[in-house]
């Protein structure tokens, strides 16, 4: 999928809500427990309850992989089930990888070519041969960790390195790689401030911004300092939408916590006049 398409569904629909797969066994209703592959089944019915009011969907491989190959299966049965059904949807691998080129090239691969995914968020510590691998794929989108939601992104993210905070630096470097046309970022959403100087060195550039919800980042302020002329913006909410209830009515209450997301997204578009 590319960008003007994803631009094209956030319009259609009014929405920039991405859908955070944070599927945890300790967390999801009891009665699915007992079934086959529990966190499939957990992941089919939140996206078929939600679908129309997002546009992408992020699961996170950490949730998987802590459950060995059983959840390494889910993850891919889940990206199968996306890429057949909801064609039209983002899809974000949420792994934070990065190494050797010659590494990252294996990563690149696991999650656009053996898995179908339209985009994997890549962590810039290593630098420009640790991302490139990533940007060689047609319609395939890195999203680099730029200022993250956590308390201990101000460890190294915004030290002065030595003229700006290093998160700007990043960001301006970045644009230099090869394919940087494919590159989108991660601005938490508890920073929503800083947008301000993000934009100013990645105007055009979609973000990433995780941290509503569950980490009480403003949907209002991110808007506010994030948005740009094509929205240019995917927010993502993961248990503050999927945990919404631990009961059988799990996917209807991921519907309503989704729909509130969506109706204030639309209210700001249409205010915003984008
Ligand atoms: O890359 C991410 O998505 C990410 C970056 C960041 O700075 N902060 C952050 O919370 N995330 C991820 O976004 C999701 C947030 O989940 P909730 O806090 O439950 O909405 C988790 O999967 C995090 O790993």
């Amino acid at each position: 999928m590319t960008v003007a398409q994803l631009t094209a569904e956030i319009r259609r629909k009014q929405t920039f809500l991405c859908i955070g797969l944070d599927t945890d066994l300790d967390k999801i209703p009891a009665f699915l427990k007992n079934t086959e592959d529990p966190l499939f089944a957990f992941n089919k019915a939140i996206i078929d309850a939600t679908h129309d009011l997002c546009v992408a969907y992020k699961p996170n491989t950490a949730f998987y992989e802590a459950y060995g190959s059983m959840g390494w299966m889910a993850l891919e049965r889940t990206i199968a089930y996306l890429e057949e059904s909801y064609p039209n949807h983002f899809t974000i691998a949420d792994a934070k990888r990065g190494d050797i080129g010659n590494t990252s090239g294996r990563y690149a691969r696991a999650f656009f070519e053996t898995m179908s995914f339209d985009s994997v968020t890549v962590a810039p510590y290593m630098g420009r041969d640790s991302v490139e691998p990533f940007l060689e794929f047609e319609d395939k989108y890195v999203i680099l960790l730029a200022l993250t939601s956590n308390e201990g992104a101000f460890d190294f993210q915004v030290l002065p390195a030595p003229q700006e905070a290093l998160y700007l630096q990043v960001l301006r470097k970045t644009r230099e790689y090869a394919n940087a046309d494919r590159l989108m970022y991660v601005v938490g959403a508890t920073k929503a401030t800083f947008l301000k100087d993000v934009r100013e060195i990645v105007p055009n550039q979609f973000l990433l911004i995780p941290g509503v919800g569950a980490q009480g980042g403003s949907l209002e302020e991110v808007c506010k300092y994030g948005l740009n002329n094509q929205v240019g913006l995917l927010v993502n909410s993961s248990r503050g939408i999927i945990y919404a209830s631990g009961e059988e009515d799990f996917a209807e209450a991921a519907r309503i916590k989704a729909a509130q997301l969506q109706e204030q997204m639309s209210a700001i578009l249409l205010n915003s006049k984008i």
